[in-house]
C-alpha cells in the first residue's frame, strides 16, 4: 500500500480545481482508493478528498460515523465517490462546527445546504444518484470544496 501524506492549508493543491476521471482509469486508481480510505482510517476522518494527498482528481470518502461532535450521525460504510456533483440543494441552510484534516487543530462554524440530491460513480462505474441530509450532506459538500480549490475556513461564518 503506498503511503500518503497529508498536504496541509498553503499546498498549493488545495487550492486547484481537480480534474474529473475518465471511466477508464476507474480502475486504474483502484490501489489509489484504498490507501485513501486507509489515510482517512488513521486520521478519523469523516471523509476525504483526493486533492488532501496531492492527487488532484474528482474524488473522495464519505464515512460518516456517531462521534462526540455528531452523537446522532448515521453510521455508514465508507463509501467511495467518483466525479460527484450536487445536482439540488435546497434553499435552507445550517450551521455547525467542521474541522479539516488539512487544518489540524482548527473548528469552525459553516453554514451548508440542510439537504441536497447528489450524483457519483462508483468504481465499478454504476452511476448513483441519492439524497443526503444533515451530517452526511455536511460531509459531502466539504468534500466536494476541496475538488473545487476551496476549504471551510473559505465559508466560516
Ligand atoms: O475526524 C474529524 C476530523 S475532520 C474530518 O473528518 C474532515 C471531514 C469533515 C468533518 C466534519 C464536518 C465535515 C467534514 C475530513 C477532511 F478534512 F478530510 F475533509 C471529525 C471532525 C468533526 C466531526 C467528526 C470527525
Ligand atoms: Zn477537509
Amino acid at each position: 500500500m503506498e503511503t500518503l501524506t497529508i498536504a496541509q492549508l498553503g499546498n498549493p493543491i488545495l487550492r486547484k480545481h481537480a480534474a474529473p476521471l475518465s471511466a477508464g482509469q476507474y480502475q486504474d486508481f483502484a490501489p489509489f482508493f484504498k490507501a485513501l480510505q486507509h489515510k482517512m482510517l488513521e486520521h478519523n476522518g469523516v471523509g476525504i478528498a483526493a486533492p488532501q494527498v496531492n492527487e488532484s482528481i474528482r474524488a473522495f470518502i464519505v464515512a460518516s460515523r456517531p462521534n462526540p461532535r455528531y452523537p446522532d450521525a448515521p453510521m455508514m460504510e465508507p463509501t467511495l465517490m467518483l466525479n460527484p456533483e450536487i445536482v439540488w440543494a435546497s434553499e435552507s441552510m445550517e450551521k455547525d462546527w467542521e474541522g479539516c484534516l488539512s487544518i489540524p487543530g482548527i473548528r469552525a462554524l459553516v453554514n451548508r445546504h440542510s439537504h441536497i440530491e447528489v450524483r457519483y460513480d462508483t468504481l465499478e462505474g454504476k452511476e448513483v444518484k441519492t439524497q443526503m441530509e444533515g451530517f452526511i450532506a455536511r460531509i459531502f459538500q466539504h468534500e466536494l470544496d476541496h475538488l473545487n480549490g476551496l476549504v471551510f475556513l473559505d465559508q466560516a461564518e
